[in-house]
């Protein structure tokens, strides 16, 4: 059977700056990937290719074997591929539902979503349970630009989890988020997105968030895959640690046991 995601040579360039290069990644149902790599490591420019919002300059992307190489960030999302973004894409002056509600016209009435009522019995119901699987139900009648960072970024991701994708790339989930907060959402968005089987790629700079969610790391440094592997294989490797971490883990018994040192990698 074809792998859920595979891509082969995957390369991008801006002028003469190569951002990604060389990139050979195989990902299959319910894998839960976390994507590290410092500041200008090509981390974006990857997520950008495989959902469609960037072209490569070669190699291909398939997604159960099809290729998605030309494909509209709309139709790489019809073939299941959906993606949260950093700085979440909302309707700052709607209500959480209404943004819900137009996400559902986008992502799953698809092409006679022009000829179908925005808001429906039906699709108010569905829109509220996801509202309630990522625990912010309570939101619904409230405008977005009154909420909490939190709260936008849950938003962003079950607006693109309404159409149910194989596969989720989340693009720093917790940043701009409060430490104190980070586990909450990312307990919430797990425990939701492991209930779907999708595989999940999300990227992080902490360290700490990446060991306690993901079973599998990609280590990015200058374009290229310089690691892919087991998270606790991948983070004690010491080219790791000093190319991508920036500093030494100690991931000796406890798990999220990591330095407190200052991370280069954090923005
Ligand atoms: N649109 C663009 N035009 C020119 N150069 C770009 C463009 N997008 C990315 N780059 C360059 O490509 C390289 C990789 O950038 P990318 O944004 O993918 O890194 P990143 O790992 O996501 O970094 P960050 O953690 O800061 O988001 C960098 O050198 C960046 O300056």
């Amino acid at each position: 059977m074809s792998a859920l995601l595979k891509t082969v040579n995957l390369e991008r360039t801006f002028g003469a700056v190569t951002a990604a290069t060389d990139i050979n990644v195989e990902l299959n149902s319910g894998e839960v990937v976390g994507v590290i790599g410092s500041n200008g490591a090509g981390k974006t420019t990857f997520i950008n290719m495989v959902t469609g919002y960037i072209q490569p300059s070669g190699g291909d992307i398939l997604v159960r074997g099809q290729s998605i190489i030309g494909k509209s960030p709309r139709d790489v999302s019809l073939a299941g591929v959906g993606r949260s973004f950093q700085v979440p894409q909302l309707f700052q002056e709607l209500t959480v539902l209404e943004n819900m509600l137009i996400a559902f016209g986008f992502s799953v009435d698809r092409k006679l979503s022009f000829l179908k009522p925005l808001r429906s019995k039906e699709k108010v119901e569905k829109a509220r349970a996801v509202l309630r699987e990522y625990e912010i139900e309570q939101y619904a009648e409230e405008v977005v630009s009154t909420l909490p960072q939190g709260v936008r970024k849950l938003l962003d991701i079950a607006m693109a989890m309404l159409a149910e994708p194989g596969l989720m790339l989340l693009d720093e989930p917790t940043s701009g988020v409060a430490i104190e907060d980070k586990f909450l959402l990312m307990d919430t968005v797990m425990a939701a997105v492991r209930k779907s089987d999708a595989a999940t790629m999300f990227v992080e700079h902490d360290m700490e968030v990446v060991l306690r969610y993901a079973d599998r790391v990609l280590a990015f440094y200058d374009g290229r895959v310089l690691a892919d592997g087991p998270t606790q294989t991948v983070l004690s490797d010491p080219k790791v640690q000093e190319l991508v971490v920036g500093h030494h883990l100690d991931l000796g018994e406890n798990e999220s046991n990591t330095s407190k040192e200052p991370d280069h990698a954090r923005t």
